[in-house]
């Protein structure tokens, strides 16, 4: 009798073997992990996992194995954080052990290898330009120095939804837009040469980079067979193309102009930077490079687009659905802005429901869900239980603030529960965490909750909304769909009408 196998067929039999003999050499560990779902031989959970939304279905699992929970996600051990009590515990009480981050392939070419702040490992280098952004970039100071700019941009949004009065406009597309323009005034200081281009390539980068799990993450013994994955090969052409953009872009601005030592108080993001890699303030033990910058300018792009266009999206769609919200809205905003040509960054620091609002929608459609997973450091151990060096933890954020313990009546929209109970999502209160918390949380909200808000003041204030094809607000379709972040499924169209 004759045999005969197939190349794939020998591939997989090759993998097979290669896990069956790896399980069993394996030293035996003793330590007691979190409670979890079973596991199945080398897939660990992942069938659990697989083609669903994750954080729903993660809940679903919490709430059988309760707040801390471990899970096998191939090769990976993960530990999932499902409420407000054990996020205080991990996330703050242990925040060092879980200062690094988790870095998969995707992200760590589109950060040219992990520079940056997001995809930074906790230590010097991450310390010196978490400092720049919070004390610099993003500072309370420096969002209010680019009102007028984020005004401008936003005559132009206003404008392009006046040319399609009566007629369907898709929110996402226009925020986007808005977002970009925006977020490279602030770093180039007037509209970028190339930011057409820069849009395009930030979009395709943020589609191709959708999917959350990747072979190569699951089973890092596979990896080097992945390294020529058409996904990843078509991520780092698009890195080359903005490398190109920014290279030019970085020589052109030191030869033109000279990089003054002291700050200023209207100097754009470009500046900032430059001026930290030519005369290097404070004496750090490093100066930073071109590669830094172009990873900063890159990552601040996606992180200023993405999850401030999702947070407007939702926020719209709860308002509108909500006819008490709606009148509120409407009432304040038109009141603060009375008679103006244009809302302004100062009219949008006055309008505290529509803060309500923006907050009240945050905890239930946090744009992500998962935040974005950190690496345990260090062994440690919660309520009897090891965290163990090397593992995923991810918070899922949505379940905590999801909990009806915390939130009565968690999915109902309502505002005014923060009238009643005062909490915030700056990161200390553990309940409300869109943004995270701890030495990694969000250095960009204000940034970015003050351009979301923009957006809504100024459709409530020049519009009136109907929802397209002659739906009602209650009909609006909320499935989520899960990639870059938690998205809605169906993008909300709506026919603007001037206001009356
Ligand atoms: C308004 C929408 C935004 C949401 C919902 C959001 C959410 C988040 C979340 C969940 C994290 C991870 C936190 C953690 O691990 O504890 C994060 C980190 C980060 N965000 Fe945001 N963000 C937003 C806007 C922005 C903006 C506008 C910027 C910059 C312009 C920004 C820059 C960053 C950076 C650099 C990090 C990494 C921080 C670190 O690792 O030290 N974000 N964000």
């Amino acid at each position: 009798m004759e045999f005969s196998f197939s190349f794939p067929a020998l591939c997989i039999l090759y993998f097979l073997l290669f896990f069956l003999v790896k399980q069993i050499l394996k030293p035996q560990s003793h330590k007691k992990l979190p409670p979890g779902k079973r596991t199945l031989p080398i897939i660990g959970n992942l069938h659990q996992l697989a083609g669903l939304l994750p954080h729903r279905t993660l809940k679903s699992l919490s709430d059988k194995h309760g707040p801390l929970m471990h899970l096998k996600m191939g090769e990976r051990s993960a530990i999932i954080v499902s409420n407000a009590r054990m996020a205080k515990i991990v996330l703050h009480n242990h925040g060092l052990a879980v200062a690094d981050r988790s870095v998969n392939t995707v992200a760590s070419i589109m950060t040219y290898n992990s520079l940056g702040v997001t995809c930074a490992q906790y230590g010097d280098y991450w310390t010196k330009l978490r400092q720049i952004y919070t004390l610099e970039l993003l500072s309370q100071k420096k969002v209010r120095s680019f009102y007028s700019c984020f005004e401008d941009e936003l005559a132009n949004f206003v404008e392009s939804i006046k040319s399609q009065v009566g007629q369907p406009i898709v929110l996402y597309d226009k925020a986007s837009a808005y977002l970009y323009a925006t977020i490279c005034r602030t770093i180039f200081g007037s509209v970028c040469k190339e930011q057409e281009k820069m849009m395009k390539i930030a979009k395709k980068t943020s589609l191709l980079s959708g999917t959350p799990l990747r072979l190569e993450d699951l089973f890092p013994s596979m990896s080097v067979f992945c390294r020529f994955s058409k996904t990843l090969k078509q991520l780092r052409g698009l890195l080359q193309e903005v490398d190109d953009i920014l290279e030019e872009i970085i020589v052109e601005r030191e030869k033109t102009t000279e990089i003054l030592k002291e700050a200023k108080d209207d100097e754009d993001m470009l500046s900032v930077l430059l001026r930290h890699k030519w005369h290097n303030p404070g004496g750090a033990k490093f100066r930073i490079t071109n590669a830094d910058i172009k990873a900063i300018i890159f990552e601040l792009i996606l992180a200023g687009t993405l999850s401030v266009t999702d947070v407007t999206e939702w926020a719209m769609v709860e308002i509108l659905r909500d006819p008490k919200s709606l009148k509120k809205v409407y009432d304040e905003v038109r009141g603060i802005c009375k008679d103006k040509k244009r809302v302004t960054g100062y009219d949008v620091e006055k309008m505290e429901y529509m803060h309500l609002c923006v907050k009240e929608s945050t905890r239930i459609h946090p744009a992500a869900p998962l935040l974005v997973p950190r690496e345990c450091r260090e062994d440690f151990e919660v309520d009897g239980y090891t965290v163990p060096k090397g593992a995923w933890v991810l918070t899922n954020c949505w379940a905590v603030q999801m909990d009806p313990e915390v939130w009565p009546e968690p999915e109902k929209f309502d505002p005014e529960r923060y009238i009643r109970n005062p909490m915030d999502f700056y990161g200390s209160n553990f309940e409300l965490i869109p943004f995270g918390t701890g030495r990694r949380g969000c250095p960009g909200i204000l940034f970015g909750i003050t351009n979301a808000e923009l957006m809504l003041a100024a459709m409530f204030y020049h519009f009136d909304w109907e929802v397209a094809d002659g739906k009602k607000p209650e009909d609006i379709d909320m499935t989520e769909d899960f990639g870059a972040g938690c998205i809605m499924k169906y993008p909300l169209k709506l026919v603007p009408h001037l206001a009356k």
